[in-house]
């Protein structure tokens, strides 16, 4: 076929946007019903011909430009001060995972954050009992923006930052990048989950330590995303409960990859890595039960070092480790506190899902008409429980010098 051949004449953009145009698409009309996106007003000239989308999008509703990385950062800029709780936060992390700070690593904070206010507050008493405890423990905030949700369900502030469904994602990494500003600002680092793989090129900067959720350890693209982080990651166990996944993530993450992703301008582009050298495994439980007793934590040491990867890990106190009740976090972090104390030196520290107050309340109807300080998500300790919990450990922990 020539040029000339009518069914490869491109349509024009203004028509595609008004739908006005006989395009190929088997009667559908383009933008099809239900359409939430935006197209930017591009030379379409080279487009496929229509005919080729007659078989392409059929449950795509819209796609809406989003806010390049570059132009995010200069928006939300991040001053000396700031990077420096990073820079610091991951040398500690890294001094701990090596074996050479014996603090004990506390990664403690909401479930997922859904409020500016109550993350900073939360963050400013966070803040406040770290300097109290800092000679025995590190203590990194989980800031989690990222939700990934079992069936379906609101995904976190970036995905959703209004909370009623609206999608404005530029504005909630726009939200993640300010609340991570100032939790750095007050000298306090910050943990979260990394799930889509293009958020950490908006808010990397600003994280000190990152963790590959269980239902994702397994993923190839997020062992990818993983192996060219800058700050150590954390794997956790599969839901299924089991280890080698997260060893295999581990094993995957810290060699080189070549992969598709977005680069600081926001253009699609091949992305290489060198590897990450900091991966390790949180033990989570799983569907089986909760696997933070002496036997787990031998079993896990035992395939650590079997795989040849540093046998230091992390327990979370939450999801399967409580059988996902909130009240049993702290008879979970005693137990393997207790551990520790008594000679298990491969747990390197623990995680704890806190908020300003306890338990859970559901988002059902919408963001009105919420208790502030409550999780949207899982069920948290609420912040006196939290601190209550800290400071009890502290007292048994040996202070080591700065
Ligand atoms: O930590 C959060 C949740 O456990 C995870 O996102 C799954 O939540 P869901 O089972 O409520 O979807
Ligand atoms: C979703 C989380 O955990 P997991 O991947 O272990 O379920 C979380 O820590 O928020």
């Amino acid at each position: 076929m020539d040029g000339s051949d009518r069914s490869l004449k491109p349509a024009s953009g203004r028509s595609r946007l008004n739908g006005e145009s006989s395009n190929g698409l088997g009667g559908r009309s383009f933008p099809p019903p239900g359409w939430i996106g935006t197209l930017p007003d591009a030379d379409l000239s080279s487009d496929p011909p229509d005919v080729m989308k007659s078989t392409a999008d059929l449950h795509i509703r819209g796609y809406e430009p989003l806010i390049a990385p570059h132009d995010l950062l200069s928006e939300v800029p991040a001053t000396e001060d700031v990077l420096q709780t990073t820079t610091a936060g991951r040398e500690a992390v890294r001094q701990i995972l090596a074996g050479e700070d014996s603090r004990l690593l506390v990664v403690v904070g909401p479930c997922s954050i859904h409020n500016r206010d109550l993350a900073l507050e939360y963050a400013r008493r966070l803040k406040g009992l770290s300097d109290k405890v800092a000679e025995r423990m590190l203590v990194v905030m989980r800031v989690y923006f990222e939700k990934p949700r079992t069936t379906v369900g609101w995904k976190g502030l970036i995905n959703d930052p209004h909370l009623n469904d609206t999608f404005a994602v530029s504005e909630g990494l726009k939200l993640a990048r300010g609340i991570l500003t100032e939790i750095n600002k007050l000298g306090l680092p910050a943990a979260t989950e990394m799930l889509e793989p293009i958020t950490p090129q908006y808010i990397a900067d600003l994280i000190t330590l990152a963790s590959i959720g269980a239902r994702t350890t397994e993923s190839p693209t997020h062992r990818q995303m993983a192996s060219g982080l800058s700050m150590p990651v954390g794997y956790k166990n599969g839901t299924d409960g089991s280890v080698q996944t997260a060893l295999n993530a581990m094993l995957a993450a810290k060699e080189p990859h070549s992969f598709l992703g977005i680069d600081p301008h926001g253009k699609t582009c091949v992305i290489h890595t060198n590897g990450n050298p900091w991966g390790h495994l949180i033990l989570r439980g799983g569907n089986g039960g909760p696997n933070y007793s002496p036997e787990h934590v031998a079993e896990a040491t035992r395939l650590l070092t079997k795989a040849d990867l540093p046998a230091r890990f992390l327990i979370d106190c939450s999801h399967a480790n409580s059988s996902k009740d909130y009240r049993r976090q702290p008879e979970v972090f005693e137990s393997v506190l207790s551990q520790r104390i008594d000679g298990a030196d491969g747990v390197i520290g623990m995680m704890l899902e806190s908020n300003l107050n306890e338990g859970k309340q559901s988002l059902g109807g919408g963001p009105e008409g919420l208790d502030y300080g409550v999780s949207i998500t899982d069920g948290c300790l609420g912040w006196e429980q939290t601190e209550e919990l800290l400071l009890k450990a502290a007292e048994r922990l040996e202070p080591v010098e700065a």
